[in-house]
C-alpha cells in the first residue's frame, strides 16, 4: 500500500493497541512532515511510550495503520522497520559496560533492535573487516554530536547526559531517516538537559525527522515545530507550541503538574 504522499514521511492512522482490556492509545492519528520535529507529549500514562512502540515495532497494533515512506509497516517486526531507516532512542537505554564509546556507536550501524544488539556486540570483534567499513561512519557520528574526544574512553565512564548522547550517536550511525526518542532528557540535570536540547536542535538544522516522546513540556516546547498531545490514550490536542500552550484541554490535562508559559 502507498499512501503517504510527498509531504509526509510517516502517517499514523486509527491506531489503537490496549492491555488487559483497556485501551492504551485508542484512534490516533498523526502525520509527520519530512524534516519536522514532533513531539508527543502528556501526563503520566497517557500512552506516550506505547505510541512510540507501535511506531518503532516493539509493540503491535490492535487496529489502524502505520505508514512510513509510502509503505504499511505495521506488521513489520523492529529489525524490518530499522531496515526502512527508523531509528530508536529507548527510555532510559544504557550503555554497553566493557565497550568503548566507540564500539558503542558501531553498535548502531549493525543493530535493528533492543535485541539485536546484543547479537551486534558479540559479532563485533569477530568480523574486522565490517569494524573497518563501519568506523569511519561511527567516527563521523562522534563528531556530529560532539564526542570525539571521548571514542577511545570506557563507555560506562561518561556522565549520564553523555551516555545519553551516546546512545544518538549509536542510532545515527544507522542512518535513520526518522530518529525516535522516548524521554531522552530523563534524569537528566540542568546542563546535560540544555546539551541535549542543543543537540536535537541541531540535528533538526540538519533535515532530519524526528518524533520526540517526552514528559517535559517545557523541553519539548523549545524544540518541536508541532506538538501532539494524549491524554488516556487518545489525541486531545496537536498544534504549534504556542497553541499548544494556550489550550484548555492540554492545561486541564496537566492540571496540577502546570502547562509552562
Ligand atoms: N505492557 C503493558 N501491560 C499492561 N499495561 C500497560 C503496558 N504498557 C502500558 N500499559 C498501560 O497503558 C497505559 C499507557 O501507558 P504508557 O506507558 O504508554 O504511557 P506513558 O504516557 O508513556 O506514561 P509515562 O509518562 O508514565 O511513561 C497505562 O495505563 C499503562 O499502565
Amino acid at each position: 500500500m502507498s499512501t503517504a504522499s510527498g509531504s509526509t514521511l510517516l502517517e499514523v492512522a486509527g491506531l489503537c493497541r490496549s492491555f488487559d482490556g483497556v485501551f492504551a492509545v485508542r484512534e490516533v492519528d498523526l502525520a509527520v512532515a519530512p524534516g519536522e520535529l514532533r513531539a508527543v507529549i502528556g501526563p503520566n500514562g497517557a500512552g506516550k511510550s506505547t505510541l512510540f512502540g507501535l511506531i518503532g515495532g516493539q509493540l503491535r497494533a490492535d487496529a489502524g495503520t502505520v505508514v512510513y515512506d509510502g509503505d504499511r509497516i505495521d506488521r513489520l517486526p523492529a529489525h524490518r522497520r530499522a531496515r526502512t531507516g527508523i531509528a530508536v532512542v529507548f527510555q532510559g537505554a544504557r550503555v554497553f559496560a566493557g565497550m568503548t564509546v566507540l564500539e558503542n556507536v558501531m553498535v548502531g550501524a549493525h543493530a535493528d533492535t533492543r535485541a539485536g544488539f546484543f547479537s551486534a556486540v558479540t559479532r563485533l570483534g569477530r568480523h574486522r573487516a565490517d569494524e573497518r567499513a563501519i568506523a569511519p561512519t561511527a567516527r563521523e557520528c562522534l563528531a556530529r554530536t560532539g564526542l570525539s574526544d571521548w571514542a577511545d574512553r570506557p563507555a560506562e565512564a561518561l556522565p549520564l547526559g553523555q551516555q545519553r548522547v551516546v546512545q544518538v550517536a549509536r542510532a545515527l550511525c544507522g542512518n535513520p531517516r526518522l530518529l525516535l526518542l522516548d524521554e531522552p532528557a530523563s534524569g537528566l540535570r540542568a546542563a546535560e538537559r540544555e546539551a541535549l536540547v542543543n543537540l536535537i536542535a541541531e540535528l533538526r538544522a540538519e533535515g532530519l525527522t524526528m518524533l520526540l516522546v517526552e514528559h517535559d513540556v517545557a523541553f519539548v516546547t523549545r524544540l518541536a515545530d508541532r506538538v501532539t498531545v494524549l491524554d488516556l490514550g487518545r489525541v486531545i490536542a496537536e498544534g504549534t507550541p504556542a497553541e499548544i500552550r494556550a489550550d484548555e484541554k492540554v492545561v486541564a490535562a496537566y492540571l496540577g503538574t502546570e502547562v509552562p508559559a
